[in-house]
């Protein structure tokens, strides 16, 4: 098919779009309704009309949606297109900088920072200007640099006001801006910051690219920042022709400076600005598109859309009261299996989550079940660093010598062992062929090391050691619980500001929660042979190295794809689950301390329901153990902002009904399949006496179930000699 027969299957409205006569335009459209799809046409068509791809940039929100976006481009226009750009604000911003690296004040081979490298350079300019990092956490200060960069701010901007808080800060921002320029580092908001001073600046460039760029395209326009917006500005000039393409109602980045204003203002920076509409929905059944439009008609601050489809009805959205959060991980792994038996494949299949600690869980039921999964745009739950720092204190307080383990976090929260002194202690291990724990010891006794890293030296095996002691009858999830505070660890991410330092201290805590199966007393897994071999914690360490190995389903192979509901902006599943709608959760409990935030909550909501294309599960529990404590909560009010009657409430059971329910609706049932025992019943043990089953795991030989004891507290117990008796 050509592009001309392409573009005449399109709606009248996306036809307008792509082939508009030259000018500025604003598709404003909802989501599903084919703006990217529109986007990608229209660069085929412009070709198609005889302007040269050299004429054309396109600007999208992530790598691999630029490439997706160039590889359909190519596809539609039947070959490769030479000269045209196509990437995020980042990379093209990149480009322009290598290609005028002198006129932008850099050396040619200037490096990239990233976030990593920056934050230890950070680190070593507070050092530097002695200031205290329990005061000013380098973490914060990086969220400063780059929030001020985003901003299009300079040091010699910034008004102090005579702050103390924001006059330190903006010492360590002229420090690290001095260290950057003469070690020739640019860190990513340093690269839009740059390139736009470059085109500000630079009149012959500027003039030259405006020539060049005759269009520019813009995908997911309502998450654009202000200097994004700024550089788009400069380059489009006054002749450049702008199609910004977006949703007002999908823009969740607010918390990371993205301005939803860019749209309003889109129509007064921009001559001429005539906006298109997409209305008809492309992707979802009509019932899933119902379900968003109501919700999202509960926030005040939009522009108005309007989204129909001529698409089926499609089943009702399928609403999941899980017992608890395995419950819920379980419900949602058997449907999935079920779904692959039907012929679906696993890639058809998405599980959306607000929150990153979410995916262990799952993670785990998945890595049960055998399903392939991956984690889309973020790492496995056992790979992040903050856990493998957590778990690299755990791993020295079982095995001293584990010199991986002591580099990972000899300093880390920083205690002042800097790089010199840690080669030190390698070289010292080394001489004496001992490891860096022994290391250490010597260097401590024989002052290998300057006063002050020997000090710090000390400090550090004191800590172990006193962990070690403090910890020694400790049930394993508390002694996990004590660690990660006594080190340190959470204060240190704590610190940092921002939705990643959240986060990460919630990973750690739900790094607790990990632990909870693993002690003997509540463990399903546990039987005596476990306990002979070894401690719950080399168990429990052996697992986290296993489940952190090569278990990730490899690229290639067909996976379900797990994320958070911000990665899956712009994509679409056949299946989608939403886990973990409750109060508190989705909407996040620190939106709601923000003016704004429920709103960009409920657009994120949004954004989760329209990814459906044909089913879509709402899932949640009614006793969450997340991060480390047990909540009960209510589910989200956003369930209850969807129509009753497009919902169906999934009773997998209906013969017995639970005792407790959290629930909107009437409580969803559900007994153990063997045994005929339900969750929430009460049952008496010969021994333990009575108790409520709170939860069961297995089948067969292998059911256990979980009982909270009125006197014992809580046990899990095999059911085959159990012999529990139904009260
Ligand atoms: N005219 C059309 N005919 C058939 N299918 C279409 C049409 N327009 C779009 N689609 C399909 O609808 C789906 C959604 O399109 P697209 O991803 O471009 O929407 P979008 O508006 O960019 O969504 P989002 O807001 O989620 O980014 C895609 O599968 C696309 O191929
Ligand atoms: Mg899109």
């Amino acid at each position: 098919m050509n592009v001309t027969q392409q573009v005449a299957s399109l709606n009248d409205a996306q036809q307008r779009a792509v082939t508009a006569k030259p000018g500025n335009y604003l598709v404003l459209a909802g989501a599903g309704s084919g703006k990217t799809r529109v986007l990608v046409n229209r660069v085929a068509w412009l070709v198609s009309q005889g302007e040269s791809p050299y004429s054309i940039m396109a600007v999208t929100f992530t790598n691999k949606a630029a490439a997706e976006m160039r590889a359909r481009i190519e596809a539609l226009w039947g070959s490769a297109l030479q000269g045209l750009w196509v990437g995020t604000f980042h990379s093209l911003a990149h480009r322009l900088l290598r290609a005028h690296w002198r006129d932008a004040g850099l050396p040619d081979n200037f490096q990239i920072l990233d976030s990593d490298d920056q934050l230890r350079l950070i680190k070593r300019i507070c050092k530097e200007l002695e200031l205290d990092d329990s005061r000013w956490p380098p973490r914060q200060v990086q969220w400063f640099i780059n929030g001020q960069k985003d901003e299009g701010l300079r040091p010699q901007h910034i008004e102090t006001h005579g702050d103390l808080f924001t006059q330190t800060m903006v010492r360590v921002y002229e420090r690290y801006e001095q260290a950057c320029q003469r070690g020739g580092m640019v860190d990513f908001a340093e690269l839009l910051l740059r390139a736009h001073e470059l085109l500000r600046d630079q009149r012959p460039i500027r003039e030259h690219y405006q020539r060049r760029f005759s269009h520019l395209l813009v995908d997911e326009f309502q998450d654009t920042n202000a200097i994004q917006y700024a550089w788009l500005r400069l380059l489009a000039g006054e002749h450049g022709q702008v199609m910004a393409v977006g949703d007002d109602d999908q823009s969740i980045y607010g918390w990371r400076g993205a301005r939803i204003e860019n749209i309003r203002r889109f129509d007064e920076d921009f001559a001429g600005v005539e906006t298109i509409r997409l209305e008809q929905n492309y992707r979802s059944t009509s019932t899933i598109l119902r379900a968003a439009n109501e919700l999202i008609r509960h926030n005040t601050d939009r522009l108005g859309k309007e989204l129909w489809t001529e698409g089926d009805e499609g089943e009702p959205i399928q609403l999941y009261a899980g017992f608890n959060e395995h419950d819920e991980a379980r419900f949602i792994v058997d449907r999935i299996q079920e779904w692959l038996e039907q012929g679906y494949s696993r890639s058809d299949v998405a599980i959306l989550y607000r929150s990153n600690a979410q995916s262990r869980v799952l993670e785990e039921a998945l890595i049960r079940a055998a399903v392939p999964y991956r984690i889309y745009g973020g790492q496995r739950f056992f790979d992040r660093a903050e856990i493998k720092n957590a778990l690299a204190y755990l791993r020295l307080l079982n095995q001293r010598d584990d010199d991986a383990s002591l580099e990972r976090v000899i300093n880390v929260p920083t205690r002042g062992i800097g790089e010199r002194s840690v080669q030190l202690l390698r070289d010292c291990a080394r001489e004496q062929g001992v490891s860096l724990w022994q290391a250490c010891r010597l260097a401590v006794e024989q002052r290998r090391l300057p006063a002050r890293a020997c000090g710090a030296v000390a400090d550090f095996m004191g800590l172990l050691d006193e962990l070690e002691v403090r910890c020694a009858n400790l049930a394993l999830h508390e002694l996990v619980d004590h660690v990660i505070a006594a080190t340190g660890l959470i204060d240190f991410h704590r610190k940092e500001k921002g939705e990643r330092g959240q986060a990460r201290v919630e990973n750690l805590e739900e790094l607790v929660s990990a632990t909870r199966q693993f002690d003997p007393e509540e463990s399903p897994y546990h039987d005596q042979e476990q306990e002979l071999a070894a401690s719950p914690l080399a168990v429990f360490l052996d697992h986290a190295a296993l489940e952190a190995g090569d278990n990730q389903a490899d690229r290639y192979e067909e996976s379900v794809q797990l994320m958070t509901l911000h990665s899956a902006k712009g994509l679409e599943f056949p299946l989608v689950f939403m886990s973990g709608v409750e109060e508190g959760l989705f909407p996040h409990k620190m939106s709601l301390e923000s003016g704004n935030g429920l709103e960009e909550e409920r657009r994120l909501c949004y954004v989760g329901i329209t990814r459906a294309m044909q089913r879509l599960y709402l899932c949640y529990a009614e006793s969450r153990r997340l991060h480390g404590s047990e909540t009960l909560n209510a589910p989200s009010r956003f369930i209850g902002e969807i129509p009753r009657e497009l919902i169906q409430e999934v009773r997998l059971n209906a013969r017995i009904s639970r005792p407790v329910s959290q629930g909107l609706f009437s409580s969803a049932a559900r007994d153990v399949p063997e045994g005929g025992f339900a969750l929430g019943q009460r049952v008496l043990h010969k021994l333990f006496g009575e108790g409520v089953i709170l939860n069961y795991e297995g089948q067969g030989a292998q059911a256990r179930v979980q009982v909270n004891f009125d006197t014992e507290g809580t046990k899990w117990l095999v059911l085959s000699y159990a012999k529990l008796q139904a009260l």
